[in-house]
């Protein structure tokens, strides 16, 4: 599988702090990758650093396999984004304000209206800007994003300040991108439930490091429920279960285990009735992953 953003190392220095702090993303095509993280962690410097914006104080960037560095101008023109808050012209129409950017890109009159269907926003194309919600904006400004047929589409916070249908009209227009057109989207986000909603891979950040990276499928796997197993003396059981060759960590009187098959809690009761140690309870303990991604990026938690 290609990888359409490669970074090594890259660092980004202000002053003695690192707000990027050697990080290797790598993002594979046709994903969308959600790029997680609490405020100040470091995603929009590490953003800005992939447009071109900030230059980095050490590392490399390759996307599309090629050195953004040296092939800056080449890159940029297949990369679309959304950084901060666009402005717009208020008084012209969605269609105006597209058109102005148009002929800049010096892209084809018919992509206007392609864009403005992507964004689900043809029907209030001849609408001032001004007019616009502030949803509507945001999908105005990706529309803008999406004018000269972007291969890559960054995107910082694109939901931030939106109400919960705004919200849903992003979510469900960036879901769109990578079947309908082939495009690979980063989006950053400090909310887990925003990127498990979006987002096909996952990157942590915190602290300026990258904590986590990989499919949001293997997130969802931490999440799996942990058996915890209430028992008479959970140090003794411990004890004895080594013996039968089962590893189960115990503490505050309660037993952990680390598989959670019936076979395996089926044995791990029959070995703790066998030495004579009483089970008052079995418990299944579901961590979520809002409580994995507060674990993850709780300072040095990792
Ligand atoms: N131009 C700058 N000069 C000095 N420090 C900066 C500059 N830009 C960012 N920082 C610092 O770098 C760190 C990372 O900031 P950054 O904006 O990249 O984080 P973020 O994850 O995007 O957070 P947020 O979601 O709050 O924007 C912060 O501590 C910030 O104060």
């Amino acid at each position: 599988m290609g990888y359409v953003i490669q970074t090594n190392n890259l660092v980004k220095q202000f002053g003695d702090e690192a707000a990027v702090d050697a990080i290797s993303m790598a993002i594979p095509e046709g994903e969308v990758y959600g790029f997680l993280g609490p405020n100040g962690a470091g995603k929009t410097t590490t953003i800005r650093m992939l447009l071109g914006l900030v230059k980095p104080t050490s590392g490399s960037i390759h996307i599309f396999n090629r050195n953004l560095k040296k092939e800056r101008i080449a890159i940029l023109k297949q990369v679309g984004s959304l950084v901060e808050n666009p402005s717009y012209y208020p008084h012209l129409t969605a269609k105006e304000n597209l058109e102005a950017i148009r002929k800049v890109y010096r892209a084809p009159k018919t992509r206007i209206g392609e864009v403005l269907e992507i964004v689900r926003l043809s029907d209030v194309a001849d609408k001032k800007v001004k007019e616009f919600s502030l949803g509507m904006k945001q999908r105005l400004g990706i529309a803008i994003a999406l004018l000269h047929e972007p291969k890559l589409l960054i995107l910082d916070e694109p939901t931030n300040g939106l109400d919960p249908s705004g919200i849903i009209e992003i979510r469900n227009l960036i879901k769109r991108l990578p079947s309908e057109f082939g495009m690979t989207v980063l989006i950053s986000s400090h909310l887990l439930s925003e990127i498990d909603q979006i987002a096909t891979s996952v990157g942590i950040i915190s602290d300026g490091k990258i904590i986590f990276q990989d499919s949001i499928d293997a997130l969802r796997e931490h999440a799996q429920e942990n058996i915890i197993l209430r028992v008479h003396d959970g140090i003794k059981a411990s004890q004895a279960l080594e013996g039968w060759g089962i590893k189960a960590e115990s503490k505050d009187g309660l037993l952990y285990l680390h598989e959670h098959s019936d076979e395996y809690v089926a044995q791990v009761i029959r070995a703790l009735v066998e030495e004579g140690i009483a089970v008052y309870r079995v418990e299944e303990q579901k961590r979520s992953l809002e409580d994995i991604f507060l674990q993850m990026t709780k300072r040095n938690a990792i």
